[in-house]
């Protein structure tokens, strides 16, 4: 019998065990590639006031009204492409992420996996780990430059669940990692094999980035600043004879001015000025998903080749790679400490 069992009276609920939990969140992804499902998602993400930052009473018509009338036919057309057997690649990927983590973390931690809009949920992720006995939550945010529409909006999405208890964990949450020397090593690996393996040697090396609408660099937000610094640190470690660099920032979504320069302006450019050997990488995403598979992998590949380019290959992301495991497993074990045994 411990202490506090000792200590309680008889028709006391039971007390949690004390256990340490770790929640691995990306971005979210429809359940299916159908018209609906991709409906509900969009619905979700673009509702997000950390995402569109119109004021809902002008951003809702315009989203119900149109968007949502339009975008999710092409957007589900899209899905299909990259969709596999198992799920949407960012959910399968997220999820052999987390189990991956399990392995290497062993008992001392649970870990669980959620996406921050569709399912499965933050919220319900976060339950299912209290009700495992976890006292202390690590959420993992697995966004390598920090933005409020990422990064925040996960803190928030949990924050309103523990808003809801009496008994709250004690939550701890992954900083971002734009420049941690682990981060930077494992992409430079991991390139580099990809690199070696191509069957020709690309003269320009496209780092891709999602982008963000420009107003929000002007309102603060550090995320364009931890793109150029990962990929300038990214560079420094990836120097290759004849390879040239291009950072550029992908996605562009609406009529406001995004970041630039547009990753698809770039093929159409580069391959105009006479770059024939093109490779992307995009160091922005943890996992592959509609926007390196689809829109680089694809359609990337079109706009290059239709402008003049003559060889083009997109590399995979850190995904379940060694380098990217040894990565996530070094980032968590970093924010665990004091939580589990080092
Ligand atoms: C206002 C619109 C958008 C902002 C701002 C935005 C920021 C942002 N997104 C990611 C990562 C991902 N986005 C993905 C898909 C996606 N993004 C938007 C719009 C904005 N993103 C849309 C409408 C979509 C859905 C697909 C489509 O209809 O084109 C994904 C992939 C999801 C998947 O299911 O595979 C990721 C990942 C970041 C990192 C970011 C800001 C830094
Ligand atoms: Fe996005
Ligand atoms: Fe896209």
């Amino acid at each position: 019998m411990t202490w506090q069992e000792q200590n309680l009276p008889a028709d006391h609920p039971p007390v949690k065990s004390g256990k340490v939990g770790v929640l691995v969140v990306n971005l979210g992804t429809p359940d299916a590639p159908e018209k609906g499902p991709v409906k509900r998602y969009l619905g979700e993400f673009l509702s997000d006031r950390r995402v569109v930052e119109i004021p809902p009473i002008a951003w809702q018509p315009i989203l119900r009204g149109i968007i949502l009338n339009t975008r999710p036919k092409k957007s589900a057309h899209a899905y299909q492409q990259v969709w596999t057997d198992e799920g949407s690649p960012l959910a399968v990927i997220t999820r052999d992420q987390a189990a991956a983590m399990q392995v290497r973390l062993g008992d001392a931690v649970m870990v669980d996996w959620a996406m921050r809009y569709g399912t499965p949920a933050i919220p319900e992720r976060i339950q299912a780990l209290m009700d495992a006995g976890c006292e202390r939550i690590l959420l993992a945010p697995l966004y390598p430059q920090y933005s409020a529409a990422t990064t925040a909006t996960v803190v928030d999405k949990a924050a309103d669940k523990l808003r809801t208890m009496r008994w709250q964990p004690s939550l701890r949450t992954l900083p971002p990692y734009h420049d941690d020397p682990a981060y930077i090593d494992a992409l430079a690996q991991d390139l580099s094999r990809q690199l070696d393996a191509l069957d020709f040697a690309p003269e320009l090396l496209l780092l891709s980035f999602h982008g963000m609408p420009q107003r929000t660099l002007e309102l603060g937000d550090p995320y364009h600043c931890h793109c150029q610094k990962t990929s300038r640190l990214l560079q420094e470690r990836l120097v290759r004879p004849g390879l040239r660099f291009r950072t550029t920032f992908q996605s562009r979504f609406g009529p406001a001015k995004w970041l630039g320069p547009a990753t698809d302006d770039t093929f159409a450019e580069e391959a105009q000025a006479g770059t024939k050997r093109l490779a992307v990488a995009a160091p922005g995403f943890s996992a592959d998903c509609l926007e390196t598979l689809e829109e680089l992998a694809i359609q990337g590949r079109e706009q290059f080749t239709e402008a003049g380019g003559a060889q083009f290959a997109a590399l995979s992301c850190l995904n379940t790679s060694a380098a990217g495991l040894d990565m996530l497993e070094t980032l968590l074990r970093r924010e665990l400490s004091g939580w589990i045994p080092a």
